[in-house]
């Protein structure tokens, strides 16, 4: 049985607390590990090391030298897929592909971007004239913001925790990650991979367990934690906002969506079946930039929803075991019962059940693993849960519309302003209504390009802040505004 220990100050070791928790697999709902859980001590014994880093060998690390350290550091873990690949599929029971193709070059990606952007960008300089004309120079410095606490979710595990861990060490703070209690294997191998390319001990720590009265909330009210970066739903980022108060804890947070899709008629239809198989059923729907909503207008919505439910029908379930699985299972039996009691909500208020609906049934191991059916629904009005709530299931509600003015105002009619898609072939009309739709990233004729120097992150209930490329500095780093008289 797989053990998970907390990593601090460059060592792995149990839980001072005593406490642990079972995790359990996706696919077939067996114990696969057993996790340390950290509590107070743990948690301060890991920011102590981390707020000691600052001060070491890390602290006065040249910047330059700090930055090829991450890019070795990239380099090693893509020498290490295959561990990495292992440890995240046992998690989520993802498919070996989305996680080779995705997810842990994305981890190299997320520490090689940050280091080649700190170490090549230069800094802000203003002259300025002066009353007696000898004129003035300002210089605006960044230094490490501190201690960061980062706080991830279970959806794309490593990904979304380097996403953040990346800029935080590029800047020259150190971070102490607490992964979800539902995927602690890909950060806890992290440690090894920084101890192997010389990352001074203390500048990365890892700590498992819960949120509400365990390492999360311990770790967001910790007075020697800087910032928090942290990754998950809306009403956890309301809560974490509340813990962070006491002491100023600046945040930075990307939270739900309810993403809208919006397919015109001039769509090339194969390339909107084609991107919104992905953006609706990709991670099993487990992808907060996926789409939950879908807007076809009037003259090809029957075509659309015909072509849709055919390729829901055609996903095979299955684990990372299961040859040819197309679509895997929910993160756990908790988030599997939540899915569910948004299909009967759509039945009880009268939903078109398209296709799905309900859970597969298998004579194999997978009868104890999280599946549920791809699922699409028409018919329901725009102010029903199933069009406002983020389920974060493999399902989507489709409606037509008869003009842009329409469906731009649906499109923004939500709390959140995460992510949309756009498929036209109209270039003007890509520019025009993609100009207006209320959200953080907005594709045209395709879904999840990620440009890491562009700003990431949601407007409204979808998040607080931006990072990625140089906006990552307004977080991970304090500005100075030094000037000079001449
Ligand atoms: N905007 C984005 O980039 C993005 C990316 C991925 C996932 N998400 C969102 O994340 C959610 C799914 O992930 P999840 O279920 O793990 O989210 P979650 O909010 O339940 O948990 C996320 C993390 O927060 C921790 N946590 C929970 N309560 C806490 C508290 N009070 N204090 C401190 N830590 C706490 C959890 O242990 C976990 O590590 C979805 O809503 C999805 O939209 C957003
Ligand atoms: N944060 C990112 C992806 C988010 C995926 C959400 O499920 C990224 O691509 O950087």
């Amino acid at each position: 049985m797989k053990t998970h220990q907390l990593f601090i100050d460059g060592t792995y070791r149990d839980a001072k607390s005593g406490k642990t928790f079972d995790k359990i697999s996706p696919a077939t709902g067996e114990k696969i590990a057993v996790v340390h859980e950290a509590l107070a001590e743990d948690v301060n014994d890991a920011v102590m090391a981390a707020d000691a880093a600052l001060k070491g060998e890390w602290g006065k690390m040249p910047k330059a030298a700090r930055c090829d350290l991450l890019m070795r550091l990239a380099d090693a873990i893509q020498a290490r897929t295959p561990d990495f690949i292992e440890a995240e599929v046992a998690d989520t029971a993802h498919t070996r592909h989305f996680a080779e193709k995705v997810e842990i070059p994305r981890g190299a990606a997320n520490f090689r971007i940050f280091a080649e952007m700190l170490k090549h960008t230069g800094g802000e300089f203003y002259h300025m004239d002066t009353p007696d004309h000898t004129g003035a120079v300002n210089l605006e410095l960044h230094r490490p913001k501190g201690v960061i606490g980062v706080i991830s979710p279970w959806n794309a595990p490593f990904l979304l925790m380097t996403w953040k861990v990346g800029p935080a060490l590029a800047c020259g703070n150190t971070v102490v990650v607490k992964p979800s209690e539902e995927s602690p294997y890909t950060a806890t191998l992290l440690g090894e991979v920084m101890n192997e390319v010389g990352i001074p001990k203390g500048v990365y720590n890892v700590i498992h367990g819960f949120g509400p009265g365990s390492a999360g909330e311990l770790l967001t009210q910790h007075p020697k934690v800087s910032g928090i970066t942290f990754t998950g739903e809306t009403r956890t980022g309301e809560a974490i906002m509340k813990q962070a108060a006491v002491g100023l804890r600046d945040v930075s947070f990307e939270l739900g969506g309810k993403n809208p899709a919006i397919i015109f008629a001039d769509a090339d239809m194969d390339k909107a079946i084609e991107v919104t198989m992905r953006s609706v059923f990709a991670n099993t729907g487990q992808v907060c930039l996926g789409t939950e909503r879908v807007y076809v207008e009037r003259p090809v919505f029957d075509e659309y929803v015909s072509r849709l439910k055919a390729g829901a029908e055609a996903l095979k379930h299955g684990g990372p075991e299961t040859p040819g699985a197309t679509i895997g299972p929910l993160i756990s039996d908790e988030h599997r019962r939540k899915v569910l009691g948004y299909y009967d909500k759509a039945r009880e208020l009268g939903a078109k059940v398209v296709t799905g609906g309900g859970m597969p049934q298998f004579n194999d191991e997978r009868q104890g693993g999280f599946f549920v059916d791809p699922t699409i629904w028409t018919g329901l009005p725009e102010d029903s849960a199933i069009v406002k709530e983020e389920i974060f299931g493999p399902c989507c509600h489709v409606t037509p519309f008869d003009t842009e003015e329409e469906v731009i105002a649906m499109a923004n009619d939500t709390t959140y302003g995460l992510s949309a898609t756009i498929l036209t072939e109209n270039l003007s009309r890509a520019h025009r209504v993609g100009g207006q739709i209320e959200a953080g990233l907005v594709w045209v004729n395709s879904w999840f390009l990620r440009d890491l120097r562009t700003s990431f992150g949601g407007s409204k209930s979808s998040g607080i802040g931006r990072e990625g490329g140089l906006h990552s500095l307004e977080f991970y780093t304090e500005r100075s505004n030094l000037c000079m008289k001449l």
